[in-house]
């Protein structure tokens, strides 16, 4: 049986989180005063309807943006802290990123385009061909090394996009409407490749998504309305 969510330690914790953007004079407050764990290992949906702040939500905790105020600590870091070096650095060592529509790099094989966050670090050759190999093992897709994306369907291409995101091993997974340009069939496929990821390999996995079937396969399901938790 799993550990029910609250019994698990937060792995992801804003207090008094707000973030406004600024247009010309003009301030647009987006999130208000959201406070929000996140279980280590736990697989959470985010739901809320268009401009509700999901995606304002996951550049927060995931340390692409900053918030206006508030805290945002992450594996026991407050994000504040870190200069916009080491906030990249960390960025490109303990979290992986998955988008709607794949974001590969078309002119390159799923082999290279799995192999590019390897680029920033110092593995050898051997050693990055042996990660991307075992990332494209996880996601089911060895017999697709020498493809390249326009030959791919859009679920073989996210789940490229899944292999680039977990080939440096990160502990936290961000997902914003992964399946929302796939068919039903690929889309279960993304779905229980991310059950697996949590499930098998520990990963923290947010997902943001308007698909109820999406959000049903999470542990936690929250809904996001007008920059505030519901
Ligand atoms: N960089 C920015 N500058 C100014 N306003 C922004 C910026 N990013 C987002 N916003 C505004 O913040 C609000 C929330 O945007 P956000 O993308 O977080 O919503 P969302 O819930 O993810 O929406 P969707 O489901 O449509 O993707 C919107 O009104 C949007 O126009």
């Amino acid at each position: 049986m799993s550990t029910p969510p609250e019994h698990i330690p937060a792995f992801i914790r804003l207090r008094g989180v707000s973030k406004a953007y600024h247009r010309g004079d003009l301030v647009v407050p987006v999130l208000e005063e959201v406070n929000l764990d996140i279980g280590q290992g736990t697989f959470e949906a985010f739901m809320g309807p268009s401009g509700s702040g999901k995606s304002t939500l996951l550049n927060l905790l995931s340390g692409l943006d900053r918030p206006t105020t508030g805290v945002v600590e992450v594996g026991g870091r407050d994000l504040a802290r870190l200069s916009d070096q080491q906030l990249s650095d960390w960025r490109a060592g303990h979290v992986g990123f998955v988008f709607q529509l794949y974001n590969l790099l078309p002119v390159l094989t799923a082999a290279e385009n799995v192999e590019l966050p390897l680029l920033l670090t110092p593995l050898s050759r051997t050693e990055r061909r042996d990660h991307v190999a075992a990332a494209l093992e996880v996601v089911g897709l060895k017999h697709r090394v020498n493809h390249r994306p326009p030959q791919m369907s859009g679920g073989e291409q996210q789940r490229v996009a899944i292999a680039r995101a977990i080939v440096t091993d990160p502990d936290l997974l961000i997902a914003d409407e992964p399946t929302g340009d796939l068919d039903r069939k690929s889309a279960e496929q993304v779905l229980d490749l991310f059950e697996e990821l949590h499930r098998a390999l520990n990963k923290t996995l947010v997902m943001v998504t308007h698909d109820p079937h999406a959000a049903e396969r999470a542990d936690v399901v929250r809904h996001l309305e007008k920059g505030a938790l519901r």
